[in-house]
């Protein structure tokens, strides 16, 4: 038999739920968010937080807004446990801020927990145990009083290191881990067991925290756990239901998501959903979707590039460019009819109404992102998407050689300043460098002679006063390259020459394209203007300024 082999594997367990309701609810506020990115995305790391990324981390989500914060599981190691006092000691949580940590229902972990809260002025505690059947029969080696007397055995432990210590206001968060493994209404068991000992009321609530520790079914199915557990529960209203899920299938956001119509009041997760294995709900995704809707998130996400620098730096895990809102690629347009419709829709789009425009789920601009619905230019970037963006937003379509020479001088330019250029850097560039034609030379005025041989005189300004110089050739370019040969003396011949139209009608423009070889040396120059013929002269002296 092939180890590829769907019949290996069955599906995870359901709930019977005829007369579910969540999904004909609709979310109109923020959850309570819980970050766990100094606990969970910390135990998920090849090498663990020092505290001093813990300290930057813990800085950044105070500063995104988050009231809840998992800290660490102070009980299993010397950081974990130095950054909890490290946070107390030096005052560092901030008055409308909660502390959590993590523990195991095991007494002496549970007392060292305390320890590390000494002085605190209000924390979350927050006991687990795991209830699913695996974890019962090949894990604990226990029957389904044993595990409920574990979880009993940690509430009670729980509770009695908060009444030795009254000068801190406790809540506690107990959470069956393996959640959606378990039987559903053996959970609910566990649970009231727990409740039993805490005795929380509406003004004193605890947490119980329903994780999908591995996503197992669809988050539909999610959607009934929690909501079965939400009308079967005792207590309801002493208990703020906390949702906590992993990504193994991919859905943890949309879990989290229909989670909430189906009674959940509060989602833990990462940032950038950084946690065991495939992760966290990534609660930046799950606020960002919230603000997309017209809902207030209740965090501070405007500065998304501060978020993905900190959670790299401290992660060390690489953000990928197509992360939702915040990758590098989300509000670019590769293709032309997504460049088209999103330039007419912005053109269209006035600032007070509300945001309409066809591919951009929201105003890049409201997460400091530039709108560039064509290509981002950067110093990674060829000829070709310079040229693009040339042709897309000016008209300018620019000879190959003229393509390679720009290229060069932007991907410079992006170097010296770092980042990406927009389309009028990239247009001030090519004219900085190819249209020179104002100085030192430029062309006052000419009259052409076309009588089968060009008879050409041009009037020149030149630094030190006015020229008048004479030539002749096929053409009004010959003639020039005739004229001003003889003039300074140099051997001037004309390479390439393209030129093309810039709009229609009685507005258009010449564009005009020179490249020539002056005493051996190839050099270019451009110009524009409305007048076909003093297009490719101008054209022409810029490339001769150039030398
Ligand atoms: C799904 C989650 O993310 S849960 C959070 C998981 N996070 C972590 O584990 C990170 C921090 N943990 C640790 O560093 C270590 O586990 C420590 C330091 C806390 C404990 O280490 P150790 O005492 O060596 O225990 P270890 O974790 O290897 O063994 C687990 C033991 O505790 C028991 N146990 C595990 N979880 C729990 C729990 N939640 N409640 C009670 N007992 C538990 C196991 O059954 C096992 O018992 P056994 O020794 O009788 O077989
Ligand atoms: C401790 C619990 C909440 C957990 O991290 C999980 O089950 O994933």
């Amino acid at each position: 038999m092939s180890r590829f082999d769907h019949r290996r594997y069955r599906p995870g367990p359901v709930v019977n739920l005829p007369n579910r309701q969540w999904p004909n609810r609709t979310v109109r506020e923020a959850p309570i968010w819980a970050s766990v990115d100094l606990r969970d995305g910390n135990q998920a790391l090849h090498e663990p937080m020092n505290v001093e990324q813990k300290r930057r981390l813990w800085d950044l989500l105070v500063r995104l807004g988050f009231k809840e914060i998992e800290v660490g599981f102070p009980a299993a190691s010397r950081p974990d446990y130095d950054f909890v006092r490290w946070l107390i000691e030096e005052d560092r949580i901030p008055e409308d801020v909660t502390i959590q940590v993590l523990v195991q229902a095991r007494e002496d972990l549970i007392r060292r927990t305390y320890e590390a809260l000494v002085g605190v002025r209000r924390a979350i505690v927050h006991v687990y145990n795991s209830t699913s059947p695996v974890q019962r029969d090949w894990v604990f080696g226990q029957d389904r009083e044993g595990v409920k007397a574990i979880a009993r055995r940690g509430a009670e432990w729980v509770a009695q290191g908060a009444r030795d210590r009254p000068e801190t206001r406790w809540t506690f968060q107990y959470s069956p881990e393996s959640y959606t493994a378990t039987e559903p209404d053996y959970a609910i068991e566990v649970c009231e067991a727990v409740l039993d000992v805490w005795q929380p009321t509406p003004e004193r609530p605890c947490i119980i925290n329903l994780p999908a520790t591995v996503e197992v079914s669809s988050p539909n199915v999610f959607a009934d756990q929690v909501e079965h557990f939400a009308t079967q529960i005792s207590r309801r209203d002493s208990i703020l239901l906390s949702v906590h899920t992993h990504n193994d299938r991919g859905g943890a956001v949309a879990a989290a998501e229909l989670a909430l119509p189906a009674g959940a009041d509060r989602v833990e997760g990462t940032l950038l959903g950084n946690g065991e294995r495939t992760g966290n709900a990534d609660l930046l995704t799950l606020a960002m979707n919230l603000y997309s809707q017209g809902i207030d998130p209740k965090l501070d996400l405007s500065r998304p590039d501060e978020i993905v620098a900190v959670c790299t730096e401290c992660t060390g895990l690489p953000v990928h460019p197509r992360h939702p809102w915040v990758g590098e690629l989300v509000y670019m347009a590769y293709s032309g009819s997504h460049q088209d419709a999103i330039r007419k829709c912005l053109a269209r789009q006035t600032p007070d109404a509300p945001w309409n425009v066809a591919y951009l789920p929201i105003d890049p601009a409201d997460l400091g992102r530039n709108y560039q619905a064509v290509i981002r230019v950067n110093s990674q970037s060829g000829k070709g998407g310079v040229a693009f963006v040339l042709e897309q937003e000016f008209g300018l379509s620019l000879p190959r050689w003229l393509q390679v020479e720009l290229a060069a001088l932007v991907q410079r330019e992006s170097e010296t300043r770092g980042g990406v250029l927009d389309a009028a850097q990239i247009r001030a560039i090519f004219e900085r460098h190819f249209i020179v034609d104002q100085a030192p030379h430029r062309l006052l005025g000419y009259r052409l002679d076309r009588n089968g041989h060009d008879v050409i005189e041009a009037r020149i300004g030149a630094p030190d006063g006015e020229r008048m110089l004479h030539g002749e050739g096929r053409g009004a370019m010959a003639a020039f390259v005739d004229a001003w040969t003889r003039w300074s003396g140099r051997n001037v011949s004309v390479l390439d020459y393209q030129e093309h139209a810039i709009g229609e009608g009685t507005d258009a423009e010449a564009a005009a394209y020179v490249r020539v070889e002056v005493d051996g040396q190839a050099i270019s120059g451009a110009a524009i203007d409305r007048d076909t013929v003093a297009a490719s002269l101008r054209a022409l002296l810029s490339a001769l300024n150039r030398r």
